[in-house]
């Protein structure tokens, strides 16, 4: 068995590294690091790269009649062992520049450039949307990745047009929301929002769209519970709400708004945590998460 080591790290996210295994394969793992309010915790959720790795692979699976993906392989001879159960064997594709993100709901960065100027990335929206409010239909709102650290910037359509070919764009915008409606009709039969998520593809061979990154994962879409889901305010998050509560609590001792990181996580908070990952995981894909390769 290889160890991790030896495949030379080729990119790094906040809570995932990407390495490559030879010309055809790269190795996307993912850590069991949390960020919230912008900053990756010092206190690791145990599991939390297990149940996403899962989630991805449930997503690809499901997804699969709608567009190819960059799986290869879960449990595999070249995942090192270190990593077992939270590393993807993945083909190597030529990946498109543009962050895919598909709204239903109205939140975040949306709702900001919606308060601003009655849009997202260009798309004109009805007057008197509130904070968390559902769209009239979900909408494709791209942006550019920005550098480690820094928010991704909206764009326009135009913009994906003018970067890619007005026939490209649309079909990234057209895939992005045909997966989005699928999954969202598949999360809120289980109790769950899919308010927005955002996609990656990459091309292979034939240059035809490959889904890549991770897929419908929590730390890809905002996840909230459906039963209470209340227009007007800012929704739970599924996944890390404990972990916000307890920040900003006054048990914490934390001053978000000084630029100093968050302290470590109480034990309580961890433990609540991570059985909130496998419960979003469980509900979503009907598998016992004890199930999954250890
Ligand atoms: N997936 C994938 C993939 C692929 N299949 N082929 C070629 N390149 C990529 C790739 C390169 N960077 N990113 C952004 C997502 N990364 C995740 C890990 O952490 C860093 C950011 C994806």
């Amino acid at each position: 068995m290889v160890a991790l080591a030896e495949y030379p790290l080729i990119a790094a996210g906040k809570v995932r590294q990407l390495h490559a295994v030879d010309d055809e394969h790269l190795l996307l793992v993912a850590s069991d690091r949390i960020s919230a309010y912008d900053h990756v915790l010092d206190t690791p959720i145990p599991d939390k790269g297990r149940v996403l790795t899962a989630m991805s692979v449930f997503w690809f699976e499901l997804l699969a009649d709608l567009v190819p993906n960059h799986l290869v392989a879960a449990d595999d001879p070249r995942i090192p062992g270190e990593v077992r159960g939270r590393a993807l064997l993945v083909r190597r594709l030529d990946m498109v520049p543009v962050e895919c993100v598909a709204r239903g709901y109205l939140t975040g960065s949306g709702l900001a450039d919606y308060q601003r100027t009655g849009a997202v990335c260009g798309v004109p929206l009805p007057d008197g949307l509130v904070e968390s409010a559902a769209l009239p239909e979900p909408i494709f709102t791209p942006a550019t990745k920005a550098e480690l650290g820094a928010h991704d910037e909206n764009v326009s359509f135009a913009a994906v047009a003018a970067q890619e070919g007005e026939q490209r764009a649309a079909e990234l915008r057209d895939l992005t929301l045909r997966i989005y409606r699928r999954a969202a009709e598949h999360a809120r039969e289980r109790g769950v929002v899919l308010a927005d998520t955002k996609f990656e593809f990459g091309t292979g061979a034939d240059g035809s769209l490959v889904l890549g990154d991770e897929v419908l994962t929590p730390d890809s879409s905002r996840f909230w519970p459906a039963d209470q889901y209340r227009p007007g305010r800012v929704q739970p998050s599924f996944d890390k709400q404990y972990v916000r509560d307890w920040l900003t609590s006054a048990e914490s001792g934390w001053d978000r708004a000084a630029d100093v990181p968050p302290p470590p996580l109480p034990e309580h908070v961890v433990a609540a945590t991570r059985d909130r990952y496998v419960e979003a995981y469980e509900r979503i894909t009907g598998h016992r998460f004890a199930d999954w390769p250890a």
